[in-house]
């Protein structure tokens, strides 16, 4: 006997992209997304299909791990905060959805920025909300409170991005989201079903050569975005806020440069406002960025961490098996760490919602 499968009244797929954030200097500023893309497969069937009510699989990374209740998953559970602050208090039924996940979980890599994004990107398509990309950043904020790597994966492309201070009034209210002060991860109840204020976010997408790629060499272990925040201090010396902005300022036109300048871009990628405070969490980490330079390996044009770490970026035009083994070997020599690398592009398309 053969069983069809039940036919879906609408169906559609949300696409987000990874990011690497910071690029150095960048903290907090600057994000670029790459070609590995989180994928959620979505089926709505009519009332009377004899399915489930709510069914969530999930493949790839944090395939273990994930949980894939509505109220608990992150991208679920966005969703249904975007939904609640439109008085819509469920998901349609039936609803079925796939999450397949390249995007290793806890490295670097915007993993939690992209289920955030998804999440957005759900809620607005299943209530038909059209809410359009600058809404949804706002939306993205309310969750994951520094803007670099939601931006770029919202965007697409290498984007800088800044928050808005709010008005006195606004911060008063609880759970607004405003420079320094956001609190990660809040959600849910906690959020309750108010619509996050407009314009929290701003972006400009910024010019990328095309020929540069973006090497991730990724250890095996990981570390919380939040575990990463937290050894960063208060305040900062004025003579390092002028070294990373002096490099901020050159690195943003020089990676639109064609043909890219190593020398400008690897000087552009020093940093001294995060890599120096979590350095300490992640094995290796000074010596990778010191020893492998532009000199050594022709064709690298910069190196940093990815985000939060522990991934290392490296920008490169040229010789990327040599650069991604020799970080790779140093990772392995210093911490005992395994790890893996992809050659990645820098994708001129964000988070995407198409019928299929
Ligand atoms: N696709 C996903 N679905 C559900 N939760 C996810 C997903 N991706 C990431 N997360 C959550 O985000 C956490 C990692 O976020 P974070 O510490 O910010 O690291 P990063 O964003 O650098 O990968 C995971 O431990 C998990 O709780
Ligand atoms: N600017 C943030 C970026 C975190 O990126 P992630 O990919 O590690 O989540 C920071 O450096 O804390």
């Amino acid at each position: 006997m053969t069983t069809t499968a039940p036919v879906p009244v609408r169906s559609f797929r949300v696409a987000v992209p990874c990011s690497t954030a910071n690029i150095g200097p960048g903290f907090d500023v600057l994000g670029i997304s790459l070609s590995l893309y989180l994928v959620l497969d979505v089926q709505i069937f009519s009332p009377t299909t004899p399915v489930p009510d709510f069914a969530m699989t999930y493949s790839g990374e944090g395939a273990a791990d994930v949980p894939l209740t509505p109220e608990e998953n992150l991208t679920t559970k966005t969703a249904l905060y975007v939904l609640s602050t439109h008085n819509i208090r469920e998901f349609p039924k039936p609803l079925r959805i796939h999450v397949h996940n390249p995007i290793p979980l806890g490295r670097g890599l915007g993993s939690s920025g992209a289920a955030v994004v998804a999440g957005v990107a759900l809620g607005d398509a299943l209530g038909n909300l059209k809410l359009g990309k600058d809404r949804m950043l706002d939306y993205c904020l309310m969750i994951e409170c520094h803007p670099d790597n939601v931006a770029a994966a919202l965007i697409g492309g290498f984007v800088a991005s800044y928050l808005r201070e709010p008005e006195p009034a606004v911060t008063e209210k609880p759970n607004i989201p405003h420079s320094e002060t956001l609190e990660e991860g809040r959600i849910g109840k906690e959020l309750g079903a108010q619509q996050p204020p407009v314009g929290i976010g701003h972006y400009v997408r910024l010019g990328w050569a095309k020929e540069i790629k973006a090497i991730a060499i990724v250890p095996q272990f990981e570390i919380a975005t939040a575990k990463a925040r937290a050894v960063l201090p208060k305040s900062y010396e004025r003579q390092d806020v002028i070294f990373n902005l002096q490099r901020l300022a050159v690195l943003t036109t020089a990676l639109g440069c064609s043909p890219p300048d190593a020398d400008l871009i690897y000087q552009a990628m020093q940093d001294k406002v995060h890599q120096p405070y979590r350095k300490h969490l992640i094995p290796g980490l000074p010596e990778i960025l010191t020893t492998i330079t532009p000199s050594k390996y022709p064709g690298l044009l910069g190196i940093c961490l990815s985000g939060a770490g522990p991934t290392i970026l490296a920008l490169a035009t040229d010789n990327f098996v040599q650069i991604a083994t020799a970080a790779q070997e140093v990772y392995q020599r210093v911490g005992g760490f395994d790890s893996f690398y992809k050659v990645l592009d820098v994708v001129e398309d964000g988070a995407t919602c198409v019928d299929t």
